[in-house]
Parts: C-alpha cells; structure tokens; sequence
C-alpha cells in the first residue's frame, strides 16, 4: 500500500515559555500543504527499510518511519515488512517531513493491519515520536499550543488560494532555532488575528523564529520580501525554517525567481 505525507507550514508562532522538561510551550497554526513524500509498505519475510531521493542524514535504522513502526510493535503482533520511502519533502526545513513520514506509517500501518487504534491513540503514539508528529495524524488545519501537539479546531480555510514554498537549501536544525529565541508572552491574539482576511495577517502575525534566524541567515528576509514584491497576501518563515512561504490570491508567475533554490507550488486545500 502507498501513502504520501504530505508537509505542513505554521501560519504564527509564539514561543510562549520555556518548560521543566526542557521543551518550550507554543501557539500556532498548523495548514497541510501538498508537498509530499511516498511511502510505500509490501508484506515480506524480514523487516527492511529503504529510502531514495533526498539523502537523510543518520542512520536509516533511526529512521522515523522505523521508529514508528517499532512503536507499534512493542504492542502488536505485526508481520514483517518491507517499508520504501521516497524522500521529496527538504529535511530541516520546517516542513514537518520526518514528523509526517511517522505519522503516516502509524496511521498506514493501522488501516492495513486493521489494528483498530482510534484517532486520539494515533496521536498518543505520535506524540512520543516528535512535538510535530501528532498534527498529521488528522493532518487539518488547527490551533496547536502546549508542545505543539495538543489542538483545537479552528474556522480557517485557505481553499483556493495558491502556496509558493521556497526552500532556501539551507538545513535548520529544529533545536538550534529554539536556543536563539527568548520565550514571551504573546503580542497578538493569534486566534483572533487568524479571523481577519489573510492581506491583514502582515502587520498581526508573526513566527517567533523569524527575528534571530533573520538576523543570521540574510537570504531568508530576502525571500520574504521577494514574496511580497510578487504580489502575496502573506509571506511568512515556516516553522523554525528555513522555508519561506507566500500566500497569493490566485496562481501566480515567479517571473525566474527563486530558480536556485528548491520551489514547490500550488493550490492549498
Ligand atoms: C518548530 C516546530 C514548530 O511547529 O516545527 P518544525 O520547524 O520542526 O517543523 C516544532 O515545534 C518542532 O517540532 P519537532 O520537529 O517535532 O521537534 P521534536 O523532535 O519534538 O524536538 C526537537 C528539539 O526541538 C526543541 N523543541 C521542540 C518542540 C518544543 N515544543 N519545544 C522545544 O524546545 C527541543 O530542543 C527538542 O529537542
Ligand atoms: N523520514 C525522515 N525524513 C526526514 N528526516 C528524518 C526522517 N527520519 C528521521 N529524520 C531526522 O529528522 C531530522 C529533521 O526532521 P524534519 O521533520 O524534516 O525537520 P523539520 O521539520 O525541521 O524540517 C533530520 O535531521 C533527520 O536526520
């Protein structure tokens, strides 16, 4: 059977505190967006895990969707597989990927060996995978607070409006952009900021992370911008980057923009 975990990008982000378990709590906007991974699993006589495409760094017996799987099978009895993950989502990019790859092979793993786990235990497996993890288990836009793993539906759709993701090639460990932001307590009421229509969001919301990795890396402002010269309603960093988004009323020309890095386009859902 095949899936495709798609990315995510974080439409806000306030890093509210630091917490005694060394994590931060958090508020932000989670979207589904349509770049994807293929994940493919086929019954076989040993366990095995490959991958091809984007080069992962570490060891492939880590691997998130391995781990995922050997989550499951601490509690059932699964046959062995043989997992193949094509890797198309960049990796340090604040897209979620690897997060993504774990929640779809709980979630896979679930409907083809009938395992009957409800959605809110998908989600407790996904939760000790990554802070990010468990959102893709239901994978629709929400406000996520605490680590980022607890929800809360929201009235947002972005139907119809077109994404442009720009991934600057630049690898941004999720940790290195947590040691430079100081926790605050939010400026902006996000879900009422979220409320307004998507050309007011510039000037109300805002991700945390921006400030310092900004001021580090100059190409990420410069994509920001770039955005906004082309005509986005909003343009923000996804995450703790270093993706750069845009949001457009409709689809839009990048005119040799962005050609030396990697881009994905289209509508959001
Ligand atoms: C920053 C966010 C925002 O949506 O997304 P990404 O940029 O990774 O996509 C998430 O908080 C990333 O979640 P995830 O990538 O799953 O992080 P984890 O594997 O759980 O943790 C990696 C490291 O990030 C830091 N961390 C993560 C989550 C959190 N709420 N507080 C933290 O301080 C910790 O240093 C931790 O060791
Ligand atoms: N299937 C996977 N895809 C991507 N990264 C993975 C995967 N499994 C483990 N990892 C590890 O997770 C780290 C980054 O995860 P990822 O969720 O892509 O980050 P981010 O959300 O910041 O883009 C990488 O350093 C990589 O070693």
């Amino acid at each position: 059977m095949i899936t495709f975990p798609n990315a995510k990008i974080n439409i806000g982000l306030h890093i509210t505190e630091k917490r005694s378990d060394g994590f931060h709590n958090l508020e932000s906007c989670f979207y589904p967006v349509g770049w994807s991974d293929v994940l493919e699993v086929i019954p076989a006589t040993e366990f095995s895990f490959s991958s091809s495409g984007i080069d992962i760094p570490g060891d492939p017996a880590k691997n998130l969707c391995v781990k995922a799987y050997e989550l499951l099978k601490k509690d059932f009895s699964l046959p062995p597989l043989s997992m193949h993950l094509l890797k198309i989502v960049p990796i340090g990019a604040g897209m979620g990927g690897g997060s993504s790859d774990a929640a779809f092979t709980l979630s896979l793993l679930n409907q083809v060996y009938d395992l009957k786990l409800s959605t809110e235990a998908l989600e407790n497996y996904a939760r000790t995978l990554g802070s990010d993890c468990a959102f893709f288990i239901q994978n629709k836009p929400v406000y996520c607070y605490e680590k980022g793993d607890r929800f809360a539906d929201i009235p947002l759709s972005l139907q119809g409006k077109y994404i442009v993701l720009v991934y600057p090639n630049l690898h941004i460990s999720t940790a290195e952009a947590y040691a430079g932001v100081k926790p605050q307590a939010p400026k902006v009421n996000l879900l009422e900021a979220l409320q307004r229509p998507p050309a007011e969001w510039r000037h109300s919301i805002q991700n945390d992370f921006e400030k310092g990795l900004f001021e580090k890396y100059t190409v990420l402002p410069e994509l920001k911008a770039k955005m906004y010269a082309l005509g986005a309603e909003y343009a923000a960093m996804t995450g703790s980057g270093s993706t750069i988004y845009g949001i457009f009323e409709k689809e839009v020309d990048l005119q040799n923009n962005f050609n030396q890095y990697t881009v994905w386009k289209g509508e959001l859902l």
